[in-house]
């Protein structure tokens, strides 16, 4: 059937969208996971770039601080060494007045010297840069002072920070050894450097609240540090977890160093003429605090993208779902309409009933056929058919019975019509039709005497036929159509046949030609 082909399988419809829904929810996925991957991959190299850029920064400060102090103990040591000249060529007070103001001017032009002062073999104080008169003080007991008696090195020695006996401030000694000419120890020379002038330089840099600035001597005698706590001056940090750092890694390099329970970046700097180092460190937290901040706002966006993006597959899933369903219900209505049709057709070609064609195919195939028989010069033959005494049936057995009555006399006529083309119809309440194409009235009462004798043959009882059973009555008619005739001329022929039928004792065949008009001929075509 053409309305068929418009109906597509249920299957291949349903090939196609799963592929779709598969496609979509595949890209969704692809799409959602891609985010998340490259949104990690950005927060963890902005991590690394910052902390990156941290450590350049410490390890710059800690290379500037470095050198800073180197060039501070320098300057000092440069004014020791020319005051140990002096005093080696010309003893020690030789010169002492010349000396003592030479010393305060070494002290006041240079901002980070606190004093000069030189002592004696025994550690007396002997010289000094102060202004007042010579203390009565002996300095034997000093770190400086027995390292100088007890090494014969040339060289400066500083040493740990002291407080200074003179002016009761935190001091770094910067010492020589002073001896004879034949090198024998007569004194040492001192000077020292003012802790302030670190402290002050290192409150210049900004290194957020939980920064840290530490120089410290190679033994691990703490100088000064940032945030200062004065009690820890002179203090050993040689078991802090940042100076074993520095002695495993000497280079300077930053190292993530937990100290105080603050995670810190680490930068260390060796001084380059001076047993010091120089460590900055800054505090992780601090280095990440905008990364924090810049990773959770990013994280936020993509979190909000991932739902939205899932809030529209979601709503795509729904609408193909909701699509799919639609799709199903149109193929159902579909179906319905196309069985609808086709039981439609059939009610509308053939009798509810027998299921053999109706009145309305039967008028359109005998104008069919008619023009037909026109055209080609063909004989045309019709053969109505009648129950006889069908009221008395309908009344004996009852209008279901009848209609049983009727099924079968179709079924009869339906296997009886012989060829294909012939077309069987009922035509009225008890009324049959055989259209027979291409046929002669010979052939059309052989097939009408045919079912005659079969529906009489089956011996259906019908008590008020006088015959006993169910009978039928036959009219035949045949004709070659010409231009001009209408197709009921060969009805009116067949109907007054049957009428002759039924007049003449029911129960036979009659056709309505004068050619077979005679009994003997009729007998010969009816015993053939
Ligand atoms: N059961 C049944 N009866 C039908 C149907 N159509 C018509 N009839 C009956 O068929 C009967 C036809 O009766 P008549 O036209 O008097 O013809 P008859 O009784 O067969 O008498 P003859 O044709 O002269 O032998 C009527 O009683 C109709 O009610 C049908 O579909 N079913």
């Amino acid at each position: 059937m053409k309305a068929d082909k418009h109906v597509p399988p249920v299957t291949d419809l349903d090939g196609k969208k799963r592929p779709l829904i598969a496609i979509a929810a595949s890209f969704l996925l692809v799409v959602c996971i891609s985010l998340v991957a490259v949104q990690g991959w950005s927060i963890y190299s902005a991590r690394e770039t910052q902390l990156a850029q941290s450590a350049a920064a410490t390890a710059n400060m800690a290379r500037a601080l470095a050198d800073h102090a180197d060039s501070t103990i320098e300057l000092v040591d440069t004014i020791l060494a020319s005051v140990v000249e002096s005093v080696q060529h010309d003893g020690i007070t030789h010169y002492g007045e010349r000396l003592h103001l030479h010393l305060i001017d070494h002290v006041s032009r240079t901002p980070s010297l606190q004093g000069m002062y030189i002592y004696d073999a025994s550690g007396n104080w002997a010289l000094h840069s102060l202004r007042e008169p010579i203390p009565v003080l002996n300095n034997a007991d000093r770190e400086y002072f027995v390292y100088h008696k007890t090494h014969k090195d040339k060289l400066a020695h500083v040493g740990p920070p002291i407080r200074s006996r003179s002016t009761d401030t935190w001091v770094l000694p910067v010492s020589r050894r002073l001896e004879d000419k034949d090198g024998n120890f007569i004194g040492v020379a001192l000077a020292t450097v003012q802790l302030s002038f670190f402290r002050t330089f290192y409150d210049s840099f900004d290194i957020g609240k939980e920064g840290n600035i530490t120089i410290a001597l190679d033994s691990g005698a703490l100088v000064m540090r940032r945030p200062y706590v004065q009690e820890n001056i002179g203090t050993s940090i040689a078991k802090e977890p940042m100076f074993k750092q520095w002695r495993a890694t000497p280079a300077s390099r930053a190292v993530p160093v937990d100290l105080d329970t603050l995670d810190r970046m680490y930068s260390y700097r060796p001084l380059r003429r001076y047993p010091l180092f120089v460590a900055v460190g800054l505090s992780t937290d601090e280095t990440l605090a905008n990364w924090w901040a810049n990773a959770y706002i990013s994280t936020a966006w993509v979190v909000i993208l991932l739902l939205i993006l899932m809030w529209m597959g979601l709503r795509l899933f729904r609408q193909v779902t909701l699509r799919d369903e639609l799709e199903e219900q149109l193929r159902n209505a579909q179906l319905a309409l196309v069985t609808k049709n086709r039981s439609l057709k059939l009610l509308a070609r053939n009798d509810g009933l027998t299921g053999i064609a109706n009145r309305r195919l039967f008028d359109a195939r005998l104008d069919a056929e008619f023009n037909r028989a026109v055209r080609d010069g063909t004989s045309l033959a019709l053969v109505l058919l009648d129950v006889d005494f069908f009221k008395k049936y309908n009344d004996h057995y009852g209008h279901p019975a009848g209609d049983a009555c009727l099924q079968f006399i179709g079924q009869c006529i339906r296997t009886g019509r012989r060829r294909a083309g012939n077309l069987a119809a009922r035509v009225g309440g008890e009324e049959f039709a055989i259209l027979l194409p291409n046929t002669d009235l010979y052939g059309a009462i052989v097939v009408a005497e045919s079912v005659r004798r079969s529906i009489a043959s089956a011996g259906r009882e019908h008590q008020a036929n006088p015959a006993g059973i169910v009978t039928i009555s036959c009219g035949v008619h045949a004709l070659v159509p010409t231009k001009g005739m209408e197709s009921k001329q060969l009805v009116e022929a067949a109907d007054k046949a049957l009428y002759l039928a039924k007049s003449t004792g029911r129960n036979r065949v009659c056709p309505d030609a004068p050619a077979v008009s005679s009994r003997r001929e009729r007998a010969s075509i009816l015993g053939s």
